[in-house]
């Protein structure tokens, strides 16, 4: 998988070359204080040790996407799913303190300042992604004219896999999409995520010091047309060692609708997907998980090659 440095003046270019190849890329010095991704590794490693009746105290309710659980997403597949979760959506502070009575104050700041810098460095990684295809700041009217998304979405997500004693007869993570424009996922020095390549099959992502893997999510997958597809991925379990990660999904405002990009349609290019909004989309991938894309298409091109997304074994890795 392609490793981008920030500062190379070449960093538009690659990255446009690692959306349509790849669907995701590693990002190198991204402006993240390696302490804070520490600060935040601890957290997360403070939160999942608590004893279980604690976690529940802060449980997700079936209606809401903060707190506690289980990936929802799990459901749609047959292996057990050997992981625990916890997402963010704005403040964490009222989970936090039903967590951490005493303390929630220091986790809560930590959090919140992760949130800051990874907003800053999504929004960043869009207008690069967007500029690869031509797209400018002028072109989106929900940003201002310096770049700035006011109200752009987001939701953190910690994941914790624990060593698995039997790992082929499980998985951490079910072979999903994410439905955000991007994802920037934080791994500890544990592998574990892997994500399928057109033509090679399962690849699994190295931990590279002070690396932070980008994803493409199905939104920039409809505003592109098609042209960055959203990656497939998935997270496996070891025998022997604790993974965690923390996955960052920005999106535009939940009330704008995102539709293919005008200047990526023409003669030959039609437009292949409807307009619809992120908490639209949300709500088809709930019911529909990994149809989703292909239930809001307009129009039906023959499939490239068929990859069965629902095939969670475990015995087709490249590494
Ligand atoms: C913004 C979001 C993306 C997400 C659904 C959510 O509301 C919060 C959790 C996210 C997550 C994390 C694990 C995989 C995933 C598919 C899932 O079931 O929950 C993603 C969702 C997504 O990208 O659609
Ligand atoms: O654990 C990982 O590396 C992947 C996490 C992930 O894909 C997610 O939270 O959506
Ligand atoms: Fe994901």
């Amino acid at each position: 998988m392609p490793v981008i440095d920030f500062n190379d003046p070449d960093a538009l270019q690659l990255i446009g070359h690692a959306c349509k190849t790849w669907g995701a890329f590693q990002v190198v010095n991204h402006g993240i204080p390696t302490s804070l991704l520490d600060q935040t590794e601890c957290t997360s490693r403070d939160l999942f040790s608590l004893p279980i009746e604690q976690k529940l105290k802060a449980s997700r309710s079936p209606d809401a996407i903060s707190g506690y659980g289980l990936i929802r997403s799990n459901s749609f597949f047959s292996k057990i799913m050997w992981s625990e979760g916890f997402t963010v959506l704005g403040s964490p502070v009222d989970h936090f303190r039903q967590l951490w009575p005493q303390d929630y104050t220091k986790h809560c700041e930590v959090i919140e300042e992760y949130e800051k810098k990874m907003k800053r460095l999504a929004e960043k990684l869009m207008w690069l992604m967007l500029g690869s295809l031509g797209i400018t700041k002028e072109d989106i009217d929900w940003a201002d004219p310096n770049g700035y998304i006011p109200d752009a979405s987001s939701a953190s997500q910690m994941n914790h896999y624990p060593a698995c004693p039997d790992p082929d007869r499980a998985m951490g993570m079910a072979t999903h999409t994410d439905s955000s424009f991007l994802t920037i996922v934080y791994q500890n020095n544990v592998i574990g995520l892997q994500v399928l390549k057109e033509r090679t099959g399962w690849v699994t992502v190295p931990v590279i010091p002070g690396g932070l893997v980008v994803n493409i999510g199905d939104l920039l997958h409809i505003l592109s047309n098609g042209l960055y597809p959203s990656v497939l991925h998935r997270a496996v379990v070891n025998r022997s060692k604790a993974r965690f990660s923390v996955a960052y999904f920005y999106g535009p405002p939940t009330t704008v609708q995102v539709s293919p990009f005008p200047k990526l349609i023409g003669p030959g290019h039609p437009s292949l997907y409807r307009p619809i909004t992120w908490s639209e989309f949300l709500g088809i991938k709930a019911k529909c998980f990994n149809e989703a894309l292909s239930l809001i298409k307009v129009t039906k091109t023959p499939p490239i090659e068929c990859v069965d997304a629902n095939d969670d074994s475990n015995n087709v890795e490249v590494a």
